[in-house]
């Protein structure tokens, strides 16, 4: 028999608080186990440390006495004509009380690839502390906050709280791979999510050292551009001189994409781009950002911009465009002398408002072409887009951005930073168009987190206080949603 709230909520609070400082060590040795599992989606035909991953997490909130549902997220297809399934999403539901808010809790637990000799101080799978920090592959992005959500649950259950919200997740194993299969996933279970009524996302980082509340993301045009020059490598000594190169036709093209100032060369791709406002232009000015802690951050000694609104303006809410790598080249170590026969580059283009992957993936493609045609090359040019995730912009006077507020004040001090975030999260956009529900981001990854870099981290002040975030919000929540649906329906509410 669950205690219903015998404390007054303070009480409660200061309970929840001081269970979490107590078990920090066992939150930090959970977040270790889940570091240790290589769960890297990069590559198809390594995911068997990825399934075991799910299995764990779904183990994990099977604990807290949810349901849960491993589920198909369909198939991915290969060069060689080989379909390999997806890592399995879980699907789980805790409490369905129907005069409380349901609130499902969307993260992923798969993580980008690490490797020790990229220049990690530490294994990216062995989560090391140092000064407060715990750095490992996935400790922020994203086992960190998937954890503190569990850890804040765990919480309600240990102190025999009743939790004032109904709870679902959504966790996932290809987010970074672009989330494929996952429109399809949530069409297919549309029951599941038919009586949500928030959608929360913690899979961001702060801005600065001051708490943020996320109200934008950019999206993901991810383009293959596969240039074949014939059926097989050649020796360059033997071929080299008589043959047009396949590499030097698409470094060519690649050339072609983007400009030294970061103008993208496309013809056409920033006509959709809405146009900055006076309303919205004011917004940049409250923002907590120190430039210089940033740039630090980065690694790099100089940005293409010099003004706080120039530099988050040009990460939020202008598109950009990166050339990732090629795939069929000769990287490895010392001195190969082959000509490779197909090559694939591979950039992507973050979209924002009000830019469509349909519409970008036709001027890209037609650009390419056009370049290719002035080359004369005999070479067959595939321009394909294997990612199109769209961005996502929330309206900050959903009731859950009140809540959130709240409890990010009551648990740092402050207001938070309104920020948006320059990465992509498909989900965002998709739940938003498909439910037409509130989706918010609560991120609890420190500035500096390096994700996907070397040295990932989050701080153990972040993962703690952040699990009393969670912890926090569930009430604030309630609370809001409460005082809704006592002035969307009277009768109910006396
Ligand atoms: C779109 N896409 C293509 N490959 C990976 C992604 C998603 C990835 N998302 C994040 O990292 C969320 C922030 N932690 C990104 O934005 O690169
Ligand atoms: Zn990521
Ligand atoms: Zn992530």
């Amino acid at each position: 028999m669950l205690l219903n709230g015998s404390h007054g909520s303070e009480q409660r609070v200061v309970e929840l608080f001081n269970y979490i400082d107590t078990h920090q060590d066992e939150f930090v040795q959970d977040l270790k186990d889940w570091v240790a599992v290589s769960s890297d989606s990069s590559d198809p035909l390594l995911r068997e440390d990825l399934s075991n991953m799910v299995e764990i997490a779904a183990k994990s909130i099977r604990a807290l006495g949810a349901t849960v549902k491993l589920v198909n997220m369909g198939e991915e297809k290969l060069n060689d004509g080989r379909n390999i399934p997806f890592p399995k999403a879980i699907l789980a539901e805790l409490g369905n009380n129907s005069s409380k808010a349901t609130v499902c809790i969307y993260g992923h637990v798969d993580v980008q690839p690490a490797k020790k000799e990229d220049g990690w101080n530490t294994d990216p799978y062995n989560m090391t502390e140092i000064n407060g920090d715990l750095y490992g592959r996935g400790a922020a992005d994203n086992k960190g906050p998937v954890l503190a959500w569990i850890n804040a649950v765990k919480t309600y259950k240990s102190l025999n709280q009743e939790i004032p919200v109904n709870l679902k997740f959504i966790i996932e194993g290809v987010e970074e791979t672009g989330s494929p299969g996952l429109e399809d996933l949530i069409k297919a279970h549309a029951s599941f999510f038919s009586d949500v009524d928030y959608i929360v996302i913690s899979d961001n980082l702060w801005l600065s050292r001051k708490p943020a509340l996320t109200y934008g993301t950019r999206g993901s045009a991810y383009f293959f551009i596969e240039v074949e020059g014939g059926t097989k490598d050649l020796h360059s000594g033997t071929f080299g001189g008589i043959i047009h190169e396949a590499m030097r036709d698409l470094i060519y093209l690649l050339a072609n994409l983007i400009d030294s100032s970061g103008h993208i060369l496309i013809p056409g791709i920033y006509d959709d781009v809405a146009p900055l406002t006076e309303e919205e232009r004011k917004l940049y000015e409250h923002i907590d950002f120190d430039l210089e802690e940033h740039q630090n951050n980065s690694g790099v000694n100089t940005f293409l911009y010099s003004t706080k609104e120039e530099i988050l303006q040009h990460l939020w809410r202008y598109p950009s465009l990166t050339i990732h790598g090629i795939e069929g080249a000769f990287s490895g170590p010392g001195s190969k002398t082959v000509i490779p026969s197909k090559v694939i580059g591979k950039f992507s283009i973050r979209q924002v408002p009000n830019m469509k992957s349909s519409v970008v993936q036709k001027q890209v493609t037609k650009h390419l072409e056009d370049v290719f045609a002035k080359l004369k090359s005999p070479n067959k040019l595939t321009v394909s887009m294997i990612i199109g995730a769209s961005p996502w912009v929330a309206d900050v006077n959903d009731p859950q951005y009140a809540a959130a507020r709240n409890a990010i004040t009551k648990v740092f001090g402050v207001t938070p930073n309104m920020i948006r975030d320059g990465s992509t999260i498909p989900l965002a956009r998709i739940f938003q168009d498909l439910t037409k529900k509130s989706v918010m981001m609560l991120p609890i990854g420190d500035a500096d987190a390096g994700e996907h870099s070397q040295n990932e981290k989050i701080s153990r002040s972040n993962y703690i206080q952040g699990t009393k975030l969670f912890a926090t919000f569930f009430l604030e929540l309630s609370k809001v949603h409460e005082e809704l649906m006592a002035k969307n329906h009277p009768s109910v509410g006396n």
